[in-house]
Formats: structure tokens, sequence, C-alpha cells
């Protein structure tokens, strides 16, 4: 079974946990789409919820899909969020933001009572970092930022769009560095990043997943922590 399907396997499985009544927040991404999909359905047919897009391009499938999407302000605490990954570990640990929409995804992330992450079974990794982590940056400072991080030997690239900076919905830029070699733990990668003024926030997800389901063919495998 191809990538794709793997990752509509283990959305469906995702929505599952989804009840009437509740406040979802929504995922990006290729994997998040077929979420979204499937609980567009479950609207048409009857389900209650309330949304919160984790991007702008979350915001206008769900309301294509006729999904009531609200602010995370009206929203208050979100029961549960459904999002994909970049990269997850056997800890539970993610790479997120490869579509660029980190910052809010950790936000939602933060207010949610219950995180699933779904992804295709190429996510799951021994070891974080073949995928460069991206990091989410003001762009007055971006410059220096990228200077800093040559000098920890994180091999930082400013991220490109159509040869332009690419910029998040928040209107930040996007590093995308190397951590497969760095010699410090995640946690104290994550602290050292987040210390450097400038940086808004990293794609690590290091302790706000609490369920991850990978798509193995047309089987979910269901991990709870
Ligand atoms: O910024 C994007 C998000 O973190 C996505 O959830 C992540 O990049 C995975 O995306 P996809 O499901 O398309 O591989």
């Amino acid at each position: 079974m191809s990538a794709v399907n793997e990752k509509k396997v283990a959305a469906l499985e995702a929505v599952k946990f989804i009840e009437s009544g509740m406040n979802v927040g929504l995922g990006t991404g290729s994997t998040a789409f077929f979420m979204i999909e499937a609980i567009g359905e479950m609207v048409q047919n009857g389900l209650h919820i309330k949304a919160v897009a984790t991007s702008n391009e979350t915001e206008k499938l769900a309301r294509k899909l006729g999904i009531d999407v609200i602010t995370l302000a009206q929203a208050k605490r979100l029961n549960v969020t459904i999002d994909g990954a970049d990269e997850v570990d056997q800890d539970f640990q993610l790479i997120k933001g490869g579509g660029g929409a980190l910052l809010r995804e950790k936000i939602v992330a933060h207010n949610s009572d219950l995180n699933i992450v779904i992804a295709d079974s190429s996510k799951s990794v021994k070891k974080l970092g073949k995928f460069k982590l991206p990091i989410e940056t003001i762009p007055f400072a971006t410059q220096l930022i990228i200077k800093e991080l040559e000098g920890m030997k994180l091999s930082p690239v400013q991220r490109l769009k159509d040869g332009e900076h690419y910029r998040t919905d928040e209107n930040n830029d996007i590093i995308d560095i190397d951590i497969w070699d760095a010699d410090v733990k995640l946690t104290t990668l994550e602290q050292q990043l987040k210390t450097i003024p400038g940086i808004v926030e990293t794609g690590l997800f290091l302790t706000t997943t609490n369920i991850v389901i990978i798509g193995e063919g047309d089987q979910a495998v269901v991990k709870k922590r």
C-alpha cells in the first residue's frame, strides 16, 4: 500500500476519538488533510464539534467542508488535537514544521487535553534528525540567528519559496537546521535554541504527544504513552 494510503489509514483511526460537543484542534499537512476530510464527512452526518485550525490552509479546507471553525481564544481549551509529523520516535517525540505550521501547531498542542499524531510508516524513526529541524524566526533577527547557528555547527539554511524567503502564517521566517550530529540531548538543544532572541519556536515536540497512530499497510498501529 502506498504512503498516501497509510496516511489515510492513520487518519481514519484517529477520528474515532472525536465525539459531539468536543473542541477539536486540526493539524496541517497532507496527512492531516485526510483527517479533516473525514471530520467534514462526520459533520455532514450530524457530528457537532467546534474546531481550531493550525494554519490558514487548514482553516480554508475545514470551512469548505462545513466544519465550524472558531479561534483558540473562543475555544479556551481543546479536548483533542489530531496532527501529522515529519518524524516520530519511539518516545513520542516529534519533528514538525515541514509545512511551516509549527508555531500554531505547538500552541494548539499545548492547549489540548489529548494530542494524537498520525503518520505513515516512513515517518517512524529510531532517532530524530534525518529530517531537517525547522525553526521559526523573526525576520528582523534571521540573518544573525543563522550566523549563531553556524557557530553551533547546525548547518542552518533559510527556507525559500519561489526564490523568495518563505513566510509563515505569522509572517515569520523558517530556518531548517541539521541536528543529526548534535551531541546534546534534545531537551537541552530545545532549551539552547529557545534562549536565542528572535527564535520564536522550534519544530521539536518533545512532551505533548499522548497517542501515535501509524498507518502500516492497511493497518493502523495505535501507541499510547
Ligand atoms: O508544518 C507542517 C506540519 O508540522 C505537518 O504536520 C508536518 O510537516 C507533516 O506533514 P505531512 O503530513 O504533509 O507529511
